[in-house]
């Protein structure tokens, strides 16, 4: 407590409840939580050496030295809530502990409809087919006890939380996901301390934290934000939804630096781009077409290749 209050911290008030996701979807949403809520303590712009880590992969079994099925998604479809229009015809995806995949397609071809129903946003319904993660149903799971049980997505447009500031959101989505592991919450001098090292992972200032959530962030800073995150929270699958649109190459370089730094055996990354430059920095382990809602080819890195020099119609030839 002295410490705390040499750093001039207060108490928190009560952890809000999370609930369901809205349509614009982001990890968790605060139904308790009111506008300009703010915590009377800021972080201090100086260097603190992180005293805690946490263990975020918990919930991974090793299969006797094998990797593990992590994800498998079997003749998945879905339509959109309001309208019943078809967007996922049949999508078929296996991903094991320690791969990185890419999807690549046209525009409008599914991709981030995919990873939108994976999370569980409520825009779209499944109308048939299975997804298994981590041996569960993840059908069957709120969109928060995906979140919670290690599926983490950035957004391909984050969405800004007016009146929360990064801080807080960050230290509540990590205490939330410590209780699920039964590990106890962390105070805010020790989240401090957990979070300064994943700020220089990214590349991201102290006073980020301090700022409203994506609040008057460009569009690279909401980027990187989204890979902060996904540092603090840990998961078992990061989807990352066009991670790379709208960064400069430094941060380009930045953010697949900590992309490929947060990945470990047990692990995975499912990313969608549009891009080659992206595989080159996060090598993928396979590369996947999506066409028409569901993936139509897969293979190595050589397919971006003939992408990016003859377009799309090479991949309905090949
Ligand atoms: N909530 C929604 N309401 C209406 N149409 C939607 C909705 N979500 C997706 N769609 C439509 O579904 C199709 C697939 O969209 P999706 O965003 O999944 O494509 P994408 O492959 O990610 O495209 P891009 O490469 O342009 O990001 C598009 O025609 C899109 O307009």
């Amino acid at each position: 407590m002295a410490l705390l209050n040499r750093f001039n911290y207060t108490s928190p008030p009560p952890l809000p409840s999370f609930t369901k996701s809205p349509s614009t979807s982001t990890l968790f949403t605060f139904s308790t939580l009111p506008r300009n809520r703010r915590l009377n303590r800021k972080f201090p712009s100086f260097k603190l050496t992180a005293t805690l880590t946490a263990d975020t992969t918990a919930g991974s079994v090793s299969n006797g030295g094998q990797p593990k099925l992590l994800l498998e998604v079997k003749d998945l479809t879905a339509v959109i809530s309001e309208s019943g229009q078809k967007i996922l015809n049949g999508v078929n995806l296996s991903i094991y502990e320690g791969e990185i995949h890419a999807i690549m397609g046209k525009n409008g071809s599914g991709k981030s409809t995919f990873a939108k129903v994976l999370v569980g946003h409520k825009d779209y319904e499944v109308t048939g087919g299975s997804v298994v993660f981590k041996g569960e149903n993840l059908l069957e799971m709120e969109p928060e006890d995906r979140s919670l049980a290690g599926l983490f997505l950035s957004f391909q447009s984050p969405v800004e939380i007016p009146g929360v500031s990064n801080s807080d959101f960050l230290q509540m989505a990590y205490n939330a996901r410590r209780r699920k592991l039964g590990q106890p919450e962390l105070d805010p001098l020790q989240f401090y301390g957990y979070i300064m090292p994943k700020l220089e992972m990214v590349n991201i200032k102290a006073d980020f934290l301090n700022r409203n959530v994506n609040e008057g962030f460009s569009g690279g800073e909401k980027k990187r934000n989204e890979i902060l995150q996904l540092a603090v929270l840990g998961a078992e699958l990061a989807i990352l939804d066009e991670i790379d649109s709208g960064l400069d190459v430094d941060a380009l370089r930045d953010v697949s630096k900590a992309v490929n730094a947060l990945m470990t055996p047990t692990n995975s990354v499912l990313m969608i781009t549009h891009y080659r430059r992206l595989l080159e920095f996060i090598k993928p382990t396979y590369i996947h077409i999506m066409d028409e809602g569901r993936i139509s080819k897969t293979g190595d890195i050589s397919i971006a290749s003939i992408l990016e020099k003859e377009g799309y119609k090479a991949m309905s030839s090949t």
